[in-house]
């Protein structure tokens, strides 16, 4: 059994590295060549996340069917949308943003104080998963419970200061979390079940919410490193609040990394791993999903064993064709709502802060297919678990790097 009380080397804030001048990033953020980035030709003019404009939905002012259908059209085809007029407060998204810079600028002793260790996570932390020797990631985060009211963070967990860092945060989080059922109404709608269903299988008033404040500091070597591993989000429904001034973000879209150019004023969403395991699995996608996971088990078995009896450069290819034909077979099936991977990359310009609101169904809540979408002839895809048996399970494979960040779906 993993000891979860502490993490296995002791924890360097990528901060402190960074405030400390530093020409070579330190060994053990280097990823091997196949997972670092290219920082050129990532970004397709032609081919930009779609951009709602939320207003009919919230006041009817405009027809809220287009927004509607573009939720579901770019929640199949991309996992991700950016929202305009969102209904949350543009004054308290500039005061989050405001308190959590602040934060992240008090001396390092103070926030040292609110360490974080691979328990709960909540706190002051820098790395994931407690994989001895892993290779990390170029970011620091803060992570916080904030529902239900039985699993919010204790106070202890809350930073004293900027003084007004808790009520701000508190209020950002219930205005997110109103989005994010008004979101939940409309992909319900788009799955033709009742508008409520979503909010429902998420454990109604016991539906969860936490926030992850990420702060990837300058990197002097952008090229050799990631500011956040590849991985999909374990939960429901992600709304996030990406710095105004530095781009980092990339969306896996058919086998390709894109960079994403945040609108001013906008939040990106993306759906998480539990409302795939709730969408319609159409039968294609069933043999989709069962062709990539054995090709991908079979190269992630020999590869951890370290024999390597086939050139890794057959298991590279292996996994790229089961990672095209994913991608084919979901886009001809064309009818779920997707956990898409994403990642970060540094820059070597200026820090980047990035706000994660995540929504999540309630810890003993189990989700699994939508009976109401599952017929005799068409098996149900994913098992029937609790949200806290996925997350343990997730954790058990201790997340870092990009093929254990990958594994970490649940087929
Ligand atoms: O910083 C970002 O843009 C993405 C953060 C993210 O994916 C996460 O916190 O799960
Ligand atoms: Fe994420």
């Amino acid at each position: 059994m993993d000891d979860l009380r502490q993490w296995p080397d002791p924890v360097v804030p990528v901060q402190s590295l960074s405030d400390g001048g530093l020409t070579c990033i330190p060994e053990k953020y280097v990823k091997p060549p196949s997972d670092r980035p290219s920082l050129e030709a990532n970004f397709d003019p032609g081919l930009t996340m779609p951009v709602v404009d939320l207003r009919g939905i919230y006041d009817g002012s405009v027809d809220s069917r287009a927004a509607m259908v573009a939720i579901w059209d770019a929640c199949k085809e991309w996992g991700f949308f950016q929202v305009i007029n969102h209904g949350v407060r543009q004054d308290l998204v500039e005061e989050m943003k405001g308190v959590w810079r602040e934060f992240f600028r008090r001396p390092s002793d103070e926030k040292q104080g609110y360490a974080n260790s691979p328990a709960t996570y909540e706190g002051y932390g820098s790395r994931v998963g407690v994989e001895k020797g892993a290779v990390l990631d170029w970011g620091d985060y803060y992570f916080l419970h904030l529902l239900p009211r039985s699993i919010e963070s204790h106070d202890r967990h809350w930073p004293a200061r900027p003084s007004t860092l808790r009520n701000v945060t508190e209020e950002y989080g219930g205005e997110v979390f109103k989005l994010c059922g008004a979101l939940l109404r409309v992909l319900s709608m788009g799955l033709g079940l009742d508008e409520e269903y979503l909010r429902r299988a998420f454990g109604g008033d016991g539906t969860a919410a936490c926030v992850r404040v990420n702060l990837y500091p300058k990197c002097p070597q952008p090229e050799l490193t990631l500011g956040l591993s590849p991985h999909s989000d374990p939960g429901g429904l992600t709304v996030l609040l990406a710095d105004d001034h530095v781009e980092g973000l990339q969306v896996r879209k058919d086998g390709a990394w894109l960079t994403v150019r945040p609108v001013p004023g906008a939040f990106i969403v993306n759906v998480g791993d539990q409302i795939e395991v709730i969408c319609f699995q159409s039968p294609t996608t069933v043999f989709a999903c069962m062709t990539y996971v054995i090709i991908k088990q079979e190269s992630t078995k020999t590869l951890g064993t370290k024999l390597e009896p086939r050139p890794p450069m057959l298991l590279r290819f292996l996994r790229n064709v089961a990672d095209t034909l994913f991608a084919i077979l979901n886009v001809i099936s064309n009818g779920i709502y997707k956990s898409v991977d994403h990642r970060v990359i540094a820059s070597s310009k200026d820090e980047r802060l990035s706000i994660a609101f995540f929504y999540n169904p309630g810890g003993d809540v189990a989700i699994g297919p939508a009976r109401e979408l599952l017929t005799p002839q068409l098996p149900p895809l994913y098992p029937c678990i609790t949200f806290n048996e996925y997350r343990l399970y997730v954790r058990k494979r201790g997340p870092s790097g990009k093929s254990q960040m990958k594994s970490l779906k649940l087929y």
